[in-house]
């Protein structure tokens, strides 16, 4: 395939990191996966990352004073305000490039790595028992950021980024504005789609237009609507502008709200809430407010649910997505190095021999860690981290009469392994099948799994 000038190639250093495969294209960056070079690796370093790149050669003064401003917020932002809903930046640097003039002096972040975003999903089908869980965890980066004085002003689902642990994350700080009081001033630019009706006839002064946290909850209101709607907006037209005629009408009271049947009733009124047509009426609603009402209704649900195993259906269903979605490969290292002393290390064996070179972490190698070692060894009953020939793992205890499984080499055994996983993945330990581990720690037994 012919290299573009444009794009920076497959083991490309830029900075500390070699540059892997192209993860995404934005308005004014391009987005690679990237791993530290071997001077670097360390364990305080990510083996996985997202590398945004912003060249700024060649374009008018005007345009490159927009990126560099863009870039600034994104790393005052992220050194300022960092939270687990708000995707974690590394570092930043100017990339030095002589050979690609192009990218010669690209501002460069160097952002922890998502597995997908909200779009990818919705693109798909966000499953039922995910939607709610979803909507909290953007809404919790919203309380966060609106708390700590800044507006997102660009929420999107583009914007919504998701780990490999289904956890949430927003991203994209570029349009970012800090608030003095109740508002700030941003670029007069943003999605269509996202806008709330005020933005649409907002007077541009020479600071830009006036942000308010009600913008970013108007826009959760359309992404609650597009979660429960298989994507639809609740502003129906076949273009954004058309989208967006209709939302002024909305905002001018000259035509009602009009929801989707396949809303539940619950997430209908949330959304009306955010969707208020005015600033003052949408203002009472703030992200902290909505997180109460989110966790008061998911106390309610959970009480009138008849279902005990609701916590496990969640993660299995998401697992199945991420899969469908990713391919269901995943980092070096995603096991933890956990706070509690480990108690058995455990080497990862495949006995697939095309699967022992380390250096690839081909994800058709990648094996997986089971949620429940005594149902069927399934897509369906694997949690989304996955592991390769060579990974370490931390096993707490040992289960002797699991299901069977039996490797490549007719090896057979009824033990599992549980092992601990990043802090914060849901479940928070998978088992590993004695098979795929040389291993043979003296580990007390786990108590029985049906039990817990
Ligand atoms: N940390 C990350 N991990 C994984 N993928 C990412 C990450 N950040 C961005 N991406 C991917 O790259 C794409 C472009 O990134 P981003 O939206 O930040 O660029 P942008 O130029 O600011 O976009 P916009 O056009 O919205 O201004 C995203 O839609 C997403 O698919």
């Amino acid at each position: 395939m012919e290299e573009s000038a444009d794009l920076l190639p497959g083991g490309y250093l830029a900075g500390e990191w070699v540059v892997g495969e192209l993860i995404g294209v934005g308005g004014w960056s391009t987005v690679y996966a990237a791993r530290p070079s071997g001077r670097t690796a360390g364990p305080d370093r990510p083996p996985e990352v997202a590398l945004k790149v912003m060249p700024t050669a060649g374009l008018a003064p005007r345009q490159a004073s927009r990126i560099v401003e863009s870039a600034h917020r994104e790393v005052e932002l992220g050194r300022r305000t960092g939270h687990p809903r708000l995707i974690g930046l590394i570092e930043s640097f100017v990339l030095s490039a002589p050979d690609r003039p192009s990218l010669d002096g690209a501002i460069v972040l160097v952002m922890e790595r998502a597995a997908l975003t909200l779009r990818e999903l919705l693109d798909s089908g966000v499953p039922e028992a995910d939607r709610g869980r979803l909507i909290e965890g953007i809404c919790e980066g919203l309380a966060h950021l609106h708390r700590s004085g800044w507006v997102h002003a660009d929420l999107k689902p583009e914007n919504v980024l998701l780990g490999r642990d289904g956890s949430v994350k927003l991203s994209d700080f570029g349009l970012a504005t800090e608030l003095t009081g109740t508002h700030g001033y941003a670029q007069p630019l943003g999605t269509l789609d996202y806008l709330p009706p005020e933005r649409w006839t907002a007077p541009l002064g020479a600071q830009g237009v006036q942000v308010r946290p009600s913008n970013d909850i108007w826009a959760l209101g359309i992404i609650i609507h597009e979660v429960f709607a298989s994507g639809a907006s609740p502003f129906a037209g076949a273009t954004p502008m058309a989208r967006g005629a209709a939302v002024q009408e909305y905002g001018e009271g000259r035509a009602p709200l009009r929801m989707d049947h396949a809303v539940p009733p619950f997430w209908r009124d949330l959304a009306a809430d955010c969707l208020a047509p005015t600033h003052e009426a949408r203002a009472e609603h703030t992200a902290d407010s909505l997180l109460d009402r989110i966790a008061a209704g998911r106390a309610t649900r959970s009480r009138r649910s008849t279902w005990p195993h609701g916590g496990r259906a969640r993660a299995v269903l998401l697992t199945l997505v991420l899969c469908a979605t990713t391919g269901a490969a995943l980092s070096s290292g995603a096991p933890r190095k956990d706070a509690l002393p480990p108690v058995g290390a455990l080497t990862v064996f495949n006995a697939d021999r095309s699967c022992q070179d380390r250096s690839g972490r081909d994800p058709q190698c990648s094996l997986g860690l089971a949620i429940d070692p005594t149902r069927p060894y399934t897509p369906a009953n694997v949690v989304p981290t996955r592991v390769w020939h060579g990974d370490v793992v931390t096993a707490e205890c040992q289960l002797p009469d699991g299901l069977p499984i039996v490797d490549e080499d007719g090896l057979r055994s009824t033990r599992w392994f549980r092992v601990r996983l990043l802090s914060g993945s849901e479940p928070s330990a998978a088992w590993l099948p004695a098979v795929r581990t040389k291993d043979r720690p003296p580990l007390p037994n786990c108590p029985d799994p049906a039990a817990s």
